[in-house]
Formats: structure tokens, sequence, C-alpha cells
């Protein structure tokens, strides 16, 4: 039989279409014909166990080969094969998938058979002439009495097909696909670049890939087994597998859903070693263990995207444009189960296992604080797990921590307020004064915190936070007592005009209080709500902001009307009491650690005099 046709097509040219625009990257070529060699031997084991294969099925390898010389590339594989009239059905038509007639046919006999088979679209196989100049497919089907069939192309629209008989005849069942290399392509002869292109796509295909002799792939990768078959050290091991060199993850949640729709892999958390160095891309997408990409974005929620791990899917759609996908169906319920099985295994942690649950959140806190601000169902599922932790060290999970502290720190409106520290070290004082008080500090010092706390605010009923260094102690949660001033008021007028010309600076609001003679004889705050807007702006990169030794515009200087340094400066006249109270406040500055360079140096000086002087 020699046959010549034209290739049955709807749009002149098809081919130059497929060349530049079906896919971006050539190098897929590889996986689109490994991957039907792939598919044409699942047939065949699909065949066997109904019964309608009865021949040997001998060993079921696909081989790939290279021979750089005459500038070959050969797929091979001991599948269905195809009888000529198969390849011009198949081949010949595009868009017309054998694959999915293929499913049609059997999908009653086997379910499983459907899930095996990666082809869908009925181009895969035309990617080939991205990178060669001509394709040869020769061809025995699995089915008796038929004959070799020889197909080739020179990526115009015409084809040969024939049966050759004698020494051309095929020996063995099966297809190899030879693809002659154009010169445009050298770089794919290279058998480095053909290895890792194949370690890249075909690492977990489920049917051995031989290239060069060495089998490339693992048949069976873990995703794909029961979570009640693996150990601990499997999956630490799979992990090691894909991310060489990290460190060990701190857990996984195994994803297996069939309904309603398709979806199996395994999620890692990662120990995460720097906030601001967080590595993106680290998830691997797969469709029935064929690697599509790492570009998971939009498939996997933004921010669980620091997550490793891989998934599997057949109902992700792989050829279509990102707007599609994003809007797709079955990607936005696969989003939301991914969310959900996430939320539920930290909920399953957490109920369990406390104490590691408690270990782990040094770690595991940035998932849950960026879910829960970037994802309102993530925020319902994690409030309840979401925890914050003390000063001396205690988690508490927010309604424990409401719990904790609701009969000491609420103000007189009825409103809770949460005190926090964002740097234990730098706000010692403001930290030591509030739990002499009674009061109990949180650390808020991760980068997401600010964002957190304001998202608390907004969902907590009558709940606010102020840092510490806030307002003085006695005010930062205002209750209705008072303390009493042992001053007069004109004494009260005095010693703010004393203060405000020893510290001769605008920014600084000088006010005289009532407070307990404990209390420092001078305290500098930035109300809470001015330091917010100054962090805000300091995020978004406000300019003329310095980081270092400039103060904030807007500060409060309390003088403590009832310390005993209150009386010793209004008992001395002119630059004495000025002295003094320029000590006072040098002193209030330094234990914020604001006292610097020459105002230091000035204050050291000082204290010596003071020290000298009678
Ligand atoms: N190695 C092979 N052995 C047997 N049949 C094959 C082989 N390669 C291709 N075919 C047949 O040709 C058809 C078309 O292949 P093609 O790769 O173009 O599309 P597909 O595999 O159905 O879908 P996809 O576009 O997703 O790859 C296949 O469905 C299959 O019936």
């Amino acid at each position: 039989m020699q046959e010549k046709g034209s290739i049955s097509i709807h749009t002149e040219n098809i081919f130059p279409i497929i060349k530049k625009f079906l896919y971006s990257d050539h190098e897929i070529f590889l996986r689109e014909l490994v991957s039907n060699a792939v598919d044409a031997t699942q047939k065949l084991k699909s065949l066997a166990q109904l019964g309608e294969f009865k021949g040997e099925l001998g060993e079921l390898k696909v081989r790939v080969t290279v021979d750089k010389e005459a500038r070959k590339i050969t797929i091979s594989d001991r599948g269905i094969g195809m009888t000529a009239e198969e390849i011009k059905k198949y081949i010949n038509q595009i868009a017309f998938s054998g694959a999915t007639e293929f499913v049609e046919q059997y999908k009653e006999k086997d379910a499983a058979t459907k899930d095996q088979i990666i082809g869908q679209f009925g181009l895969g196989f035309y990617s080939a002439f991205m990178v060669a100049k001509e394709v040869e497919i020769w061809s025995k089907s699995y089915k008796e009495d038929t004959l070799t069939a020889h197909w080739t192309c020179d990526g115009s629209t015409e084809f040969t097909l024939d049966e050759p008989t004698g020494e051309h005849e095929k020996a063995e069942r099966g297809t190899d696909v030879v693809l002659h290399v154009a010169e445009d392509s050298d770089e794919f002869l290279e058998e480095a670049r053909l290895k890792s292109i194949l370690s890249k796509y075909c690492k977990f295909l489920p049917i051995p890939i031989e290239f060069e002799g060495e089998v490339i792939n693992q048949t069976a990768p873990i995703w794909t087994k029961q979570p009640s078959e693996l150990t601990d050290e499997d999956y630490t091991k799979f992990y090691q597998e894909l991310y060489p060199f990290s460190e060990p993850p701190l857990f996984w949640i195994h994803l297996n859903v069939d309904y309603p729709f398709n979806l199996t892999g395994i999620l890692y958390f990662p120990k995460i070693k720097d906030e601001l160095q967080l590595q993106r891309n680290k998830i691997q997408l797969y469709s029935r263990q064929v690697f599509i990409t790492d570009e998971v974005k939009d498939v996997v929620p933004e921010f669980l995207m620091l997550l490793h791990g891989v998934i599997d899917s057949p109902d992700i759609p792989l050829n279509v444009s990102r707007s599609f996908l994003q809007a797709d169906a079955a990607v936005k319920k696969i989003n939301t189960y991914i969310t959900k099985k996430v939320a539920d295994k930290l909920a399953e942690l957490f109920r369990k296992d406390r104490e590691g649950y408690e270990q782990k959140w040094s770690d595991i806190g940035l998932f849950v604080k960026y879910g829960m601000l970037s994802d309102d169902k993530f925020y319902d599922r994690a409030k309840d797990i979401v925890l914050v932790q003390d000063t001396a060290g205690k988690y508490y999970t927010l309604n424990e921590y409401q719990e904790h502290i609701q009969a000491n720190q609420k103000d007189k409106n009825d409103q809770t307020v949460i005190l926090y520290t964002t740097d234990p070290e730098a706000q010692h004082g403001y930290v030591q004064a509030a739990l002499d008080r009674g009061y109990s500090v949180l650390k808020l010092n991760a980068v997401l915190d600010p964002h957190f706390i304001g998202q608390l605010e907004q969902k907590l009923e009558k709940v606010t936070f102020k840092r510490v260094d806030a307002d003085t102690v006695g005010k930062l949660i205002e209750k209705d007592e008072t303390t009493e001033s042992v001053l007069s008021d004109d004494d009260k007028t005095k010693l703010t005009e004393v203060y405000k010309a020893a510290i001769n600076n605008e920014h600084m609001q000088v006010q005289v209080e009532a407070l307990s003679p404990q209390d420092a004889p001078v305290i500098v705050t930035v109300p809470e709500f001015m330091r917010r807007m100054k962090d805000m702006q300091r995020v978004g990169g406000g300019g003329g902001m310095q980081m270092f030794g400039s103060l904030p515009d807007s500060y409060t200087v309390s003088v403590n009307a009832n310390h005993p340094v209150a009386q010793r400066v209004l008992a001395q006249e002119g630059e004495a009491g000025q002295k003094l109270a320029k000590q006072a406040f040098d002193l209030a500055l330094l234990s914020q650690g604001m006292l610097k360079g020459e105002a230091l140096t000035a204050f050291v000086k000082r204290s010596a005099d003071l020290l000298t002087a009678e």
C-alpha cells in the first residue's frame, strides 16, 4: 500500500501556528511524545487487564535515543501501536483526539483507564514539528495480522503513508517516532540537554523511561500512594529528592480528592530561615505524573505559594491562557479545597499536639497570618488556632488571651486594650512598667504584625491594640480612677515652663501629669495613632525618614507631678532648675534608647557634674 494525501485541518497551514504559539517552550516536544508513548503503553496494559489483549506484554519500557551524526531523536514504545488506518484517523486529523475516543469507548468498562491517559487535546504530537523538519512514525498495532505502518511528514500539510514489508517491517509491537532534527534546533541533539528535559518533565511518569541505557524515572511517586502506606521517613525522603540540601520540612499534607475534581499531591510546610527571603515557585504542578510547570499562581492561593511540594491534577487545563485559568471553575474549586485542607491540617495539629504546634509556631505563624490577611475564608477557619505570645513566652489563642486579660485590661469604655511590644529589649522600661501594673504584654514583632493588628481590631469586637510606649502606663488603659496631683495649678504651669525651656524642642509636647511616685520622673511616649502613621509612611518608602537618630515629629513628654524630682526642680531657681529638668528628660530618652551623639555626650558630662556637685 502506498498512499499520498492531505492532512485534514480546518485552518490553512496550522503548523506555523503550532510552531510559534502553541507552546512557548520548544523543549516540551519531548514531554508530549514521551507522554503519548506512556499513554499507548497504559492503554495496552488496560486492554490486557480487560482480557482484550491476550499476548505477552513483555518489558514495557519507553526508550529515548539520540543519534547526533544522523541528527535523529527516536522515541520508542511497546504500547498498542497504530495501524495505517489509525494513523490516518488519529494523527492526520488534528484536534481529533484518539485519547478522547478511547476513553469514550472504555469508560463503562474501567473507570481507572480514563485517569491514566494523558492526552486530551489531540495536538501534542504536532509539537514535534517545533524541533523537527521531518517526522516519521513506524508503528505496529497490537492487533493480530496487521502490517507495519510508516508515516512521514515534513511539516507541511502533506504526508506519506505506506505499509512496508520485508526488511522494513517492524518486528515488535509498538511505535517508534523518529524526529529529523531541524538546523535551528541543534541543542536538542545534545545528550545532556535531552537528559535534563527528561528529568524535568518525566521524572515521575508511570512507565519506565530509558535514556542512554538508564531508567530516569520513578514510576510510583509517593503522592500516588495512600497515606496509610507511607511513613514519615517516606515523606521526608521525597522532600529531599525534590529539594536537595533543604532543611527537613515541619510537616506535610497529603492531598487526595476525586470528586468534584481530581487532585492528588503533597504540600510541605518548609522551615523558614528568613521571612524576607521566602522562596516562591516551589510547588510543582503535574498532570497524571507529567510535570507541567512550577508556576502555580492561580491554582494555589497566593498565601500558600510559600509551601513546597507537588500537586497532580488532570482537571487543570494546561494549554490555555492564564486569564482562562483564573476563570476556570475547576481551578477555583481546587483553590478552595487546598485552603480548606491546609486549615484542617493546622487545626488537627493544634488539637492533637498543642505543644508541638507551639514549637513550630515561629515558622507556621507567618503562613497563618498571611493567610488570614489575604483570604477571609481562611481567617474564619484559622481564627481559633492563631497564636499570640506574651513577653514571658507563653502562647494563647485569641479567645484564651482575651479571657486572660479581660479582668484587668478593660478601659472605662468597656474596650479591651491589648498591649504589645515590637521590641522587648528597646521598650524594656515600658514593658516592665506595664507588667508591674499587672498588665500582660504581647510580643508582636513579626513583619506582618502591624497588618495583623489592624485586621484583629476590625474583626474582634471592642478590642484595641496599644504599643506599651504609646502612653504613660496609667493612661494606656484609661480607667475611671485618677491619681491626685500634689502640685497646685500654679506649680504645674511653672514646672511646664521650666521643662519647655530645658528641652527647647517644638516637637516635644510637655504636660504635667499626676502619675504614681513610683513611676519615672519623666516619661516620653509617642501616641499609638501617630506611630502607626509613621510606620505606614516608612513601609511605604516615605522619603526623608531616617532610620536612626531622628526623632519622630510628635512626642509627648509626661512630667510626673508626684515624683520627688518635680519638687526639686520647682525649688531650684533659674539655670539650676533647667539643668535638673534636662537631666530627667535625658534619662527618659536614654531609657528608650533615643539618646545619641552629642546629646548623649552632654548627658554624661552633666551627670558627672551633678555627681560632684555639693
Ligand atoms: N506512541 C503512540 N502509540 C499509539 N498511538 C499514538 C502514539 N502517539 C500518538 N498516538 C495516537 O495519536 C493520537 C493523537 O496524539 P496527540 O499527541 O496529537 O494527541 P493526544 O495525545 O490525544 O492529546 P495531547 O494533545 O494532550 O497530547 C493519540 O490520542 C493516540 O491515539
